[in-house]
């Protein structure tokens, strides 16, 4: 059994991460960690999980909770993991951050894009990246993983393989991405009320936002060079669900079949991600409630430049599921265990 505990299960990633591993026979959540319900049961808060668990939320201790959990999931504000962790918590138990305190390498860009300043930069060089299609022999040795953005999988995995490849000029890049309101998390926002958000569609952080440099640190690696792109999300009144459109300048004339068979070249093992035909689309839709990313292309010969699309559930791929694919690579566990949910539809 792996005893697991999660701080901020009260918030929607954490939620989610307590929806996925409650189905698990293998897991035990040992802690339910709370700032405002502390005391009250979890399924009161939330109720798609009553009579699944009777468990009453705790606080956000993990000194304490690192003494009986064998895996910590923090899904909570940023700068919260990294003023906790501490050398004798990551010598007795594993921590996979779903906040971003530790996907990005250089502690300035960091503290210059998040506006906080890092509490614990020390453990910044350790962290992996987890990213399981990209950095899967890593994760399965880390003590501290950072769980990645969800705009960056859905970005990243839809263009990772025209950069690996040179096929793109990275720096040509621009990502167009949307995301549901679940994105933005739990707590009471004005931008987040129903009148708001309901049939309006607006682009956000324009220029400026956070999933900027954690993007273009992961095409780095893969491009072997520094990258800087455009990125704008954008909200859409949906509950789940990310869709990104990426546009880039080809540096040689390619067929359908050639790129096809590159973006097949990397993902055609994997699980997860699922290489659409030629001529299909990414639909929110057809990934909800999944740990799937579904990805496609077209060539636009016109402009000589290439369009590449991918979709997941923001919850699941972009957050909850992917840290459960991390913590299955951790305990040595087939990557998709507990992850083989079908998306839902209608
Ligand atoms: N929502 C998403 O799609 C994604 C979210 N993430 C990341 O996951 C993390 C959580 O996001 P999300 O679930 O959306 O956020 P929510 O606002 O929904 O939840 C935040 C959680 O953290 C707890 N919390 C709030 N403040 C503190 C604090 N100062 N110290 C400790 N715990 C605190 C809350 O407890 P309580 O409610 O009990 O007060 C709640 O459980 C963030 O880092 C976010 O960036 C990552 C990928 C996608
Ligand atoms: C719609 C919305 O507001 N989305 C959030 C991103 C989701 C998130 O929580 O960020 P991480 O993936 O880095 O943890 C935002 O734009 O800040």
């Amino acid at each position: 059994m792996i005893k697991v505990g999660i701080i901020g299960a009260t918030g929607y990633a954490g939620a989610e991460l307590v929806r996925l591993l409650l189905q698990r026979e293998d897991v035990e959540i040992v802690w339910y960690g709370s700032r405002s319900y502390v005391g009250q049961d979890f399924a009161s808060v939330y109720r798609n999980v009553v009579h699944l668990t009777d468990e009453p939320c705790k606080d956000d201790d993990m000194a304490t909770l690192a003494e009986i959990a064998d895996v910590i999931f923090t899904a909570t504000p940023q700068g919260f993991c990294a003023s906790q962790v501490t050398e004798e918590i990551l010598s007795k138990t594993k921590i996979i951050d779903l906040s971003a305190d530790f996907r990005i390498k250089d502690v300035n860009v960091y503290e210059k894009w998040y506006k906080i300043s890092h509490a614990t930069p020390q453990f910044i060089p350790e962290a992996v990246y987890g990213l399981p299609e990209i950095n899967r022999d890593k994760i399965k040795n880390a003590r501290l993983i950072a769980n990645p953005g969800c705009y960056p999988t859905c970005s990243f995995l839809s263009v990772y393989p025209m950069v690996k490849e040179g096929l793109v000029d990275p720096n040509t890049l621009i990502i167009d991405a949307k995301s549901g309101t679940s994105g933005a998390g739990r707590s009471a926002k004005v931008d987040s009320l129903y009148c708001e958000v309901n049939e309006s569609m607006k682009p956000y952080g324009v220029a400026t936002h956070r999933h900027t440099p954690e993007i273009e640190e992961q095409l780095s690696y893969a491009a072997g060079k520094p990258v800087t792109i455009s990125f704008t999300p954008h909200l859409v009144p949906m509950n789940r669900g990310i869709l990104a459109t990426a546009y880039a300048t080809l540096t040689r004339p390619v067929t359908t079949e050639e790129v096809k068979a590159v973006y097949d070249k990397y993902y055609g093992n994997e699980y997860f991600v699922r290489v659409l035909k030629p001529g299909e689309v990414p639909q929110t839709r057809w990934v909800e409630g999944s740990n799937f990313a579904d990805v496609a292309f077209k060539i636009d010969e016109r402009t000589n430049r290439i369009v590449m699309m991918g979709a997941i559930d923001n919850m699941v791929k972009g957050a909850a599921g992917q840290a459960m694919q991390n913590m299955n690579l951790l305990f040595g566990l087939p990557e998709n265990t507990g992850l083989k949910q079908i998306p839902v539809f209608p």
